[in-house]
């Protein structure tokens, strides 16, 4: 990073300027001076005065005086942290009984973080093109939603990508299909054109939205997708797929809001004017929503600090915003990565900076999550003693970052929850999308299984089957080959 340098922090900027097409890193540049010092930013920070972007820079930096990330200071920073975490919201850890159902894979807009997509063209009815892509049409959505209903989970996450026969409703797909030429104009096909059809957006919540279950879907940029070509608002669009049995949406697609960013690793996507007023149409309509940062691949600690601002106006117009999500990159199979225009994601200490600076700015935001999925357990653990208060969920299902390399597995049972989240000290609570139902769990009063949901009776969610562990396992709960349970 322009922090870099330390072994502690082997960097996200600064890092990369390979030789791959599409270039060296253009952010590679030292961390930008502000007019701010480490140590006033530190004692705004303690003071629980609120932070300017400046003083965000400083802390994600750990001074812009210095290079790389300085270890005393950042503990400084994590301690400060940790602090306003308990102050906040105590010692309760909570996470949620969750599925993830993604609906399809396939997309053109060509992220070059992203390996979760696959061409859309494979996906057509006379394409020959291999790919191991899916994509599930409403009635298989529903199955997937109803069979873990019955393991106790009561919320489904569901993103997709962009497939190009997606419409919102059968009036959007007559608006698409109008276009002179709807493939280059509308990014549109219809579902004809494709070996499965996904549906319309609408049918899909439908599907999902079963048995009383909470759905957690449709992100700024799928939202865009469901109005492109029309000048429907946002709020419009929100409105119908919540008359449709949407409950919240997830804001994922942010990346970095910052448009030079976005120009680097995501040019296809909407920029972040656009992203705001998907969130705002969003809460317009009343639903929450949840806030992200995928970080640790070209963008400073300035980018950082000014993204964690756009997020923090967002809530002070809303109070929508749930929780805030760090996404740490996972480079592995990325195009960012084999292109050379990074060398890796973030490193340990960035993933800690990052949490306890969003919790010290976001002063409006309560919950910070912590990410098994993207940092495993240990280091997991670790970010909940740095300012996050919320281990995310069960999933059962995993595609985002596994295809993109990650080794943490995709399932973390109950009892797995208790068993971490006492050993740090901390107590472990069942929560609801919504933060607003919480379930004390008692350690000693095992085994432990959701309460929650509408089916949940507290038995263990897979009662034969492994614990996700670091090693993982897939989405029915199937051990990996090598692994020993
Ligand atoms: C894969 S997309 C799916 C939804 C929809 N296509 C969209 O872009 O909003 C959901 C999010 O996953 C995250 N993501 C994708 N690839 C990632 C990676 N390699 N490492 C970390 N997060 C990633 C990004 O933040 C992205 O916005
Ligand atoms: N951080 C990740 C999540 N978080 C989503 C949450 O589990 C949950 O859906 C949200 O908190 C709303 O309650 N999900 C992933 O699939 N991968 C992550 O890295
Ligand atoms: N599915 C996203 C994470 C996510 C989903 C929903 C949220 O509300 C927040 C974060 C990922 O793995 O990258
Ligand atoms: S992040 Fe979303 S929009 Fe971008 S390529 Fe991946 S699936 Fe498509």
């Amino acid at each position: 990073m322009s922090s870099g340098g330390s072994s502690d922090a082997s960097g996200s900027n600064g890092r990369g300027g390979g030789d791959g097409e599409s270039g060296a890193n253009e952010f590679d540049f030292a961390a930008p001076a502000t007019d701010q010092s480490f140590e006033n930013a530190l004692a705004k920070a303690r003071d629980c005065a609120r932070l300017t972007v400046d003083d965000a820079t400083e802390l994600l930096a750990t001074g812009t005086d210095r290079e790389g990330i300085d270890p005393v200071r950042k503990e400084a920073v994590l301690e400060v942290a940790d602090r306003r975490r308990a102050e906040e919201v105590g010692d309760e850890v909570t996470f949620v009984a969750n599925l993830n159902n993604n609906v399809t894979t396939a997309c053109n807009t060509g992220c070059l973080f992203c390996n979760f997509k696959d061409t859309a063209h494979a996906f057509e009815a006379d394409s020959d093109v291999e790919h191991a892509g899916f994509t599930k049409p409403p009635a298989e959505s529903r199955a997937v939603v109803e069979d873990a209903l019955d393991m106790g989970v009561y919320e489904v996450c569901s993103v997709s990508g962009l497939h190009p026969a997606f419409a919102l409703n059968e009036e959007h797909h007559e608006v698409l299909a109008a276009h002179d030429d709807p493939a280059s104009e509308a990014n549109y096909k219809p579902p004809e054109a494709y070996a499965t059809d996904p549906g319309t957006y609408v049918e899909q919540m439908a599907a999902m939205s079963v048995g009383g279950v909470h759905l957690h879907s449709m992100t700024p940029e799928e939202a865009y997708h469901a109005k492109r070509g029309t000048d429907w608002a946002y709020e419009s669009v929100y409105r119908e797929l919540a008359d449709a049995g949407l409950d919240s949406a997830p804001g994922t697609a942010a990346e970095i809001l910052v448009d030079e960013v976005r120009d680097v690793i995501c040019p296809g996507k909407i920029r972040t004017d656009d992203w705001v007023a998907a969130m705002e149409g969003a809460a317009a309509a009343g639903l929450d929503v949840t806030s992200t940062m995928m970080y640790g691949h070209v963008e400073t600690v300035a980018h950082r600090a000014q993204h964690l601002e756009v997020i923090r106006d967002l809530q002070d117009r809303t109070g929508a915003i749930t929780e805030f999500v760090p996404l740490s990159f996972i480079h592995r199979n990325t195009p960012l990565y084999r292109r050379g225009v990074v060398d890796s994601g973030p490193s340990r200490a960035e993933d800690e900076l990052v949490v306890a600076v969003a919790r010290l700015f976001l002063d409006n935001v309560d919950h910070v999550q912590a990410s098994w999925v993207k940092s495993g357990d240990a280091h997991g653990l670790k970010l909940l003693n740095c300012g996050a208060d919320d281990f995310m969920g069960t999933i059962l299902s995993e595609e985002i970052t596994s295809r993109a390399g990650g080794e943490y597995g995709e399932y973390r049972s109950f009892d797995d929850y208790v068993e971490m989240i006492t050993a740090i000290g901390r107590t472990p609570v069942e929560r609801s999308t919504d933060y607003r139902t919480r379930r004390r769990i008692d350690p000693d009063d095992g085994p432990h299984g959701p309460r929650l949901g509408p089916r949940a009776d507290g038995t263990p969610m897979l009662p034969d089957g492994p614990s996700g562990g670091e090693s993982g396992a897939d989405a029915t709960g199937t051990p990996p080959a090598d692994a020993d349970d």
